[in-house]
């Protein structure tokens, strides 16, 4: 998919949600653990809850790999299913790879190629050889770890080099990366206040934005520091959406979690005349 669809996509439905599909057998409902594969049952409920309402879904592999092969059929069969029957959204491995350069073409392939996701997520910590394989794929996007929404963020990014913040140091030197129109950057909901001065070192890349719901993240400072004439966001909601009701109703109540957010975040585009 194209910057300019996902563009598009957003206006259309007047949504810029992230839908995370970080499915847990230990937190659906029972009744899906008689299914023969409970994992897509619970994402396909919740993608046919609320696809009308979000323009993109990031699976988190680690929910999948957590039941080996098993979970990858599982999340194979999702990212069919997206693509076979909604082909309008953007699809997000959060996967967070990166490699030598050899290995990280052999995760392109696997993401891009194999299982066709528009986008991955990749650690930048080794370099411009471990970025440069994912970015040399046509109309698909490499997703950046930028400034992350947990504590830990602290520990690293946060950290001067030379004078200069290391996340900081990640956005400006990825920009010489060839195929850098393809990059996108994970920035957390919960730095929203970091937001001025990363739009100040990239002003148009589109950025994922984990941490609203359940981190506690807002998406009012986020759109107040982040939002762009294109809009250039895509906020993601995990637990806050699907696990909103462990019962029978849990997609029709992901639903209203998700209109809830959709609502919200037409408000914010209407006042800043942005549709
Ligand atoms: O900085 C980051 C990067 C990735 N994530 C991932 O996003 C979702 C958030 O889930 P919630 O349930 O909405 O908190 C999850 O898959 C994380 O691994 C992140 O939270 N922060």
């Amino acid at each position: 998919m194209t910057t300019q669809d996902l563009v598009f996509q957003i206006r259309k439905k007047k949504s810029f949600l992230c839908i995370g599909l970080d499915t847990d057998l230990e937190k659906i409902p029972p009744h899906l653990l008689q299914e023969e594969d409970p994992i897509f049952e619970f994402n396909k409920a919740i993608i046919d809850a609320t696809h009308h309402l979000c323009v993109a879904y990031k699976p988190n592999i680690a929910f999948y790999e957590a039941y080996g092969i098993k979970g990858w059929k599982s999340l194979e069969r999702t990212i069919e299913y997206l693509n076979g029957k909604y082909p309008e959204q953007f699809t997000i491995a959060d996967a967070k790879r990166g490699d030598i350069g050899n290995t990280s073409a052999r995760y392109a392939k696997a993401f891009f190629q194999d299982l066709n996701f528009d986008s991955i997520t990749v650690a930048p910590y080794m370099g411009k050889d471990s970025v440069e394989p994912f970015l040399s794929f046509k109309d698909k996007h490499t997703i950046l770890l930028a400034l992350t929404s947990n504590l830990g963020a602290f520990d690293f990014q946060t950290k001067k080099i030379e004078g200069r913040e290391l996340y900081k140091e990640v956005l400006n030197t990825s920009k010489t990366y060839q195929g850098a129109q393809n990059l996108m950057y994970v920035v957390g909901a919960t730095k929203a206040e970091y937001l001025a001065e990363i739009r100040r070192i990239i002003p148009e890349n589109f950025l994922l934005v984990p941490g609203v719901g359940a981190q506690g993240g807002s998406l009012e400072a986020v759109c107040k520091y982040g939002i762009t004439s294109d809009i250039g966001l895509l906020v993601n909601s995990s637990r806050g959406i699907i696990y909103a009701s462990p019962a029978i109703d849990f997609a029709e109540v992901a639903q209203d979690r998700a209109s809830d957010l959709q609502g919200q975040m037409q408000k914010e585009m209407e006042s800043r005349d942005l549709i």
